[in-house]
């Protein structure tokens, strides 16, 4: 299979390819991707800037059909690119399909919001005139994307881009070409005008650095790491370009005496570890009360022990592998800091499969601190670290003590002191007895602090980042 870039409707290779590998078995080469220079991405930008004017003019009728065609198909084929994402990303087969089901939900969601559009009339201060208030597209939009909700984040950004009007030029990860190949695949038959919607595939230090500096992108919406979401704002602040950032997480659960022990444990298990923990809402960091810690650690443990790692293909497993290699080194790495700094690792074993992939024992650290690395870092792997705390007053200032505020979690019985941890936790997302991972396709996502920047993704919000205001007084 080859995965090509779409440019001004029309599929293109380029000299150079790279393989693109499963994560699960490593002799299974999925196909082979286009590797852009940033040439390919300065004809992207020509082509969504060509298109740009006369989308931006479209009806919300087009808009909404669309929008609606790509979610249908993609309601309609979650199995099979569900399967692909799987394959290529290493999120189990039940995760790759739900995630491939919540872009379908996020293309239609999306189709009626392009319906909705509105603006605002209101009368002036003085007397005679009226004041208007309405939205237009950015622009050209540059979206930069992670290899680890592959089909969600890409859909999550192209179609609020597209229903409030905008040209896109998409730049998805290297390790996840398919994903993104496979949505473009859609878009090139759902009607959308050539030029519209652009892929480029390629090296993200390449063609992703080109996609912001490119003069003629008026907008930049990127997630990934703190460290390159750093890269990007530097240019795009000098260039004064609309710049959202969704970046990394190091997401409190907090468990108090009072919590319900099961829902606790499987709220804890499911947020830390599942999708392999590579979610930016993991909950990688259980602050627990001295009341139930012993009780809660012994459950939990139990639990992570039974998971079963292996083949995200298998509809057995229940943990799929780590994305490469990589990131397996570096989840590797911080289980040795957090044992030398004095956590005590349950778990954490590279694991041989009867396919070669990249797998790991989900760990558990336990004695750990708030200041310690594992406690301040993200790691993005299937690793979560306990911290035993007196009460509840002492969970909340544990929770908040990171530079991180995307997501932050709560077991308990207790209305006050859910109450007072949603409205005092520093995080962009709030949850009462569930997991910190796992959100709703049609309300704001994002956080504060360094975890986010530049406005909310997803939902009616969304507009924010996609559309510009404009104030226009009439004197009749
Ligand atoms: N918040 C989140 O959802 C995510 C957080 N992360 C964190 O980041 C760590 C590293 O993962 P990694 O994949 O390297 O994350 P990156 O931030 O490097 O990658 C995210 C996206 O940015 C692109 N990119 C890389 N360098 C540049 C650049 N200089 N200018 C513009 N775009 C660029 C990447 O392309 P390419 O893939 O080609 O390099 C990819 O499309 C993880 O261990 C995790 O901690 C990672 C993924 C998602
Ligand atoms: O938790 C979720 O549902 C979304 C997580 C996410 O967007 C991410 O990890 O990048």
């Amino acid at each position: 299979m080859e995965f090509r870039n779409f440019i001004g409707g029309e599929w293109r290779e380029t000299a150079a390819a790279s393989a693109n590998i499963n994560p699960s078995d490593i002799s299974d080469v999925i196909g082979y991707a286009a590797e852009s220079d940033a040439a390919e991405i300065d004809h992207a930008v020509g082509a969504a800037k060509a298109a740009a004017v006369s989308w931006s003019a479209s009806t919300p009728q087009q808009r909404f059909d669309v929008l609606d065609f790509i979610g249908s198909e993609l309601l309609a084929r979650k199995d099979e690119l569900g399967r692909l994402l799987a394959r290529e990303e290493g999120k189990t087969l039940a995760e790759g399909i739900a995630e491939t089901a919540r872009a379908g939900q996020i293309f239609k969601f999306f189709a009626g919001e392009a319906l909705r559009g509105g603006g605002e009339a209101m009368a002036s201060v003085r007397p005679g005139v009226g004041v208007e208030i309405t939205r237009s597209p950015v622009g050209v939009v540059g979206l930069i994307t992670p290899w680890n909700f592959p089909m969600a984040i890409p859909a999550w950004k192209t179609a609020p881009a597209l229903a409030y009007g905008n040209a896109v030029v998409l730049k998805p990860a290297e390790l996840t070409p398919g994903c993104a190949h496979a949505l473009a695949e859609i878009i090139a038959r759902s009607g959308l005008p050539d030029g519209v919607f652009n892929l480029v595939l390629g090296k993200g230090k390449v063609t992703g650095a080109r996609l912001v500096e490119h003069r003629d992108t008026d907008a930049i919406s990127f997630t990934g790491s703190a460290e390159t979401g750093s890269e990007i704002a530097a240019t795009c602040g000098r260039l004064r370009k609309k710049l959202q950032m969704e970046m990394g997480g190091k997401n409190p659960m907090v468990v108090l005496d009072d919590a319900d022990l099961d829902l606790a444990v499987e709220a804890c298990l499911n947020g830390a570890f599942y999708s392999t923990g590579q979610r930016c809402t993991a909950s990688s960091r259980l602050i627990v009360a001295g009341g139930i810690h012993d009780r809660f650690v012994a459950s939990l443990t139990g639990r992570i022990a039974a998971l079963r790692v292996g083949n995200a293909l298998d509809r057995a497993t229940e943990i799929g592998p780590v994305v490469d290699g990589r990131q397996l080194d570096k989840d590797l790495i911080y289980l040795d800091i957090a044992a030398k700094e004095g956590g005590q690792v349950f778990g954490g074993q590279t694991l041989q499969r009867t396919t070669n992939g990249f797998f790991l024992a989900p760990a558990l650290i336990t004695e750990t601190n708030s200041g310690m690395r594992i406690n301040q870092e993200e790691v993005f792997g299937p690793i979560a670290s306990v911290i035993r705390v007196e009460d509840y007053e002492e969970a909340l200032q544990v929770a908040n003590d990171t530079p991180f505020g995307l997501s932050a979690g709560i077991c308990t019985g207790s209305l006050k002191h859910a109450t007072h941890f949603k409205a005092n936790a520093e995080a962009g997302m709030v949850m009462v007895n569930l997991p910190t991972a796992g959100v709703d396709y049609h309300v704001p996502f994002g956080g504060t602090k360094g975890s986010s920047f530049g406005g909310r993704e997803q939902g009616a919000h969304a507009k924010e980042f996609y559309s510009k205001i404009k104030t226009s007084y009439t004197f009749a």
